[in-house]
């Protein structure tokens, strides 16, 4: 199934003591697509990124990426090999301007080597200028050219969340996943998200993993979704089809009482 599909996760269980937090869980992910992860709160969403991204490894299943299984792997393995991650509560490096907690996206890219640095510093310089071209392509590309020299800790969240964002596009990611990253923002910056999320998708060819509430933002993001409901896969597909369903409704809002 992998060839055309940058992730695949097949048959996922994961539980924490009693909690059956994920129970054969199955989802792939197409090469160029956006993949949105819906569902109510506790539905296990925040779970199968954490177990993609290996921070809790499922305890049954198998996950691949290109074709390569992942779980099994420690985080920062599976982040050197393409997969990129903003949290859903903003994790910057606080103390630091923008443009520094950017450029720490491209670490994973540094390779430190203090013997050449020291008698080949033009190399080092080269290596610099490369890094540094890469991350202002990412700086034009989410418009944060007037908040490159500010502190993170004094600007808006909305603006925060764009930071996190630019600091995953730096690692070139051939995964980019992004948990909830309209959380606690007002409709505008929800807007401009939204704008930037689609643009960087089409100029760096991305395929895309997000966690969602809005279904505003569902729709006009996802190409298609998995909705969970007590870690179960309760619908999948396009967007608009899925969340129309009666099962996923009812999982939001509750059975009618007639129905009852
Ligand atoms: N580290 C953990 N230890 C114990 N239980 C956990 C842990 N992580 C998640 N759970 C439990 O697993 C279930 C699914 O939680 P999860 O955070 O994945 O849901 P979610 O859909 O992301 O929710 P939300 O939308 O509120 O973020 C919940 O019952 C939660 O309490």
């Amino acid at each position: 199934m992998s060839g055309d599909h940058t992730l695949v996760c097949d048959d996922i269980t994961r539980r924490f003591g009693g909690v059956v937090a994920l129970k054969n869980v199955s989802m792939a992910v197409r090469r160029g697509e956006i993949f949105g992860l819906v569902g109510p709160n506790g539905s296990g969403k925040t779970t199968l990124v954490n177990a993609i991204t290996g921070f809790y490894p499922p305890q049954i299943g198998r996950i691949t990426l290109d074709g390569r299984q992942i779980n099994g792997l420690k985080p920062f393995r599976i982040a050197a090999m393409g997969v990129a991650r903003t949290f859903q509560n903003v994790a910057l490096f606080h103390g630091m301007s923008v443009l520094d907690n950017i450029l720490m996206g491209r670490h994973i890219f540094m390779k430190p080597n203090p013997l050449a640095s020291f008698f080949y510093p033009w190399w080092a310089r080269k290596e610099e200028v490369a890094h540094r071209r890469h991350v202002e392509e990412v700086i034009d590309l989410l418009q944060l050219a007037p908040a490159r020299d500010e502190h993170v800790d004094v600007i808006p969240l909305g603006l925060q969340k764009r930071v996190e964002l630019a600091r995953a596009l730096c690692a070139e990611p051939k995964l980019l996943v992004l948990d909830e990253p309209m959380a606690g923002m007002n409709q505008e910056e929800k807007e401009y998200m939204v704008r930037f999320i689609l643009d960087a998708q089409e100029a760096l060819g991305l395929t895309v993993l997000i966690i969602e509430h809005h279904m505003d933002v569902v729709t006009a993001l996802c190409d298609r979704v998995l909705v969970l409901n007590n870690g179960q896969e309760i619908a999948q597909g396009p967007a608009r089809e899925a969340i129309a369903d009666p099962r996923v409704v009812e999982a939001y809002i509750g059975k009618p009482r007639y129905a009852a």
